[in-house]
């Protein structure tokens, strides 16, 4: 059987703190696949943002096993095996948007040449070409959120890691940005970890579903996508899908009870 790309095994993370410990996460075991796409699901304060962390290297777990690629997080850091997407855009204002996509190449020392091929390659991923010269102001949030997609694009890793990324946009947008997620995996066919507070997102964009209880974090269902890889926005009123968001539900039932 071929090894994990992400392999989390009896994951403990207890956060010290003025008034206590606060125990985030409690023995989360999870293997992700080459080209998964995993949406983590679960009430605020539940660690998802913590789990996505650890998984890069930001959080040192206090117990348990996880690799990145076979590496230590710390490693596989270092070794620039993911990107990562968060929650705000966090584009640099005096910076254009191919200044700031350009900009983790800038730090990696790749030549001007790669520079201008790589940023056109992510631009027109995210369907921003022709956008290089603009400014972050002068973009909508949508906008701008798929410019911190290239950015996290921009060095080509085989991972993404992606913290709750249109949490701040309408639904109208979202529904746009979710299909061009969709879009942009299965043209990348990237290994990709999501976050999110929505069962119709996490249904929608996942082959795994990893539903996490209230704090102390801990996962109370996976569940593996029947639906094709192929969806349409409209795939969200087919019976299947209607199924599966009702099992998200009620494993978020269930953690809260338990
Ligand atoms: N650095 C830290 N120090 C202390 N406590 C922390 C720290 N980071 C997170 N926590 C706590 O750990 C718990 C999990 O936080 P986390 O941000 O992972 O939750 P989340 O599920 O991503 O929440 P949300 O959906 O609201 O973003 C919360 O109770 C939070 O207050």
């Amino acid at each position: 059987m071929k090894k994990p790309v992400i392999d989390v095994s009896g994951v403990d993370l207890t956060f010290p703190t003025n008034d206590g410990a606060v125990q985030a996460l409690k023995n989360v075991d999870l293997q992700i696949n080459k080209g998964d796409f995993v949406s983590f699901i679960g009430p605020s304060g539940c660690g998802k943002t913590t789990l996505l962390r650890c998984i890069a290297g930001l959080e040192t777990p206090t117990d348990g096993q996880l690799t990145v690629n076979g590496l230590t997080p710390t490693e596989a850091r270092k070794a620039r095996s993911y990107g990562y997407v968060f929650q705000a855009a966090g584009l640099y204002p005096w910076r254009t948007i191919g200044g700031n996509v350009k900009l983790p190449l800038e730090i990696m020392r790749f030549s001007k040449e790669e520079q201008a091929k790589r940023v056109r390659k992510v631009l027109e991923l995210v369907d921003l070409e022709g956008f290089e010269k603009k400014y972050p102001w002068q973009l909508s949030g949508g906008m701008q959120q798929r410019a911190s997609i290239a950015r996290a694009l921009a060095f080509d890793a085989d991972i993404l890691l992606m913290d709750e990324p249109f949490g701040a946009l309408d639904e109208i947008v979202r529904d746009h940005l979710n299909e061009q997620v969709l879009k942009l995996w299965a043209r990348t066919e990237k290994t990709i970890a999501f976050v999110t507070h929505s069962i119709p997102e996490a249904v929608y964009l996942s082959t795994k579903i990893v539903v996490m209880s209230p704090r102390p974090g801990r996962i109370t269902d996976i569940i593996e996508s029947p639906l094709p890889k192929e969806r349409p926005l409209e795939i969200r009123d087919s019976p299947e899908f209607i199924e599966i968001a009702h099992r998200v539900r009620d494993g978020l039932r269930a953690g809260h009870e338990g």
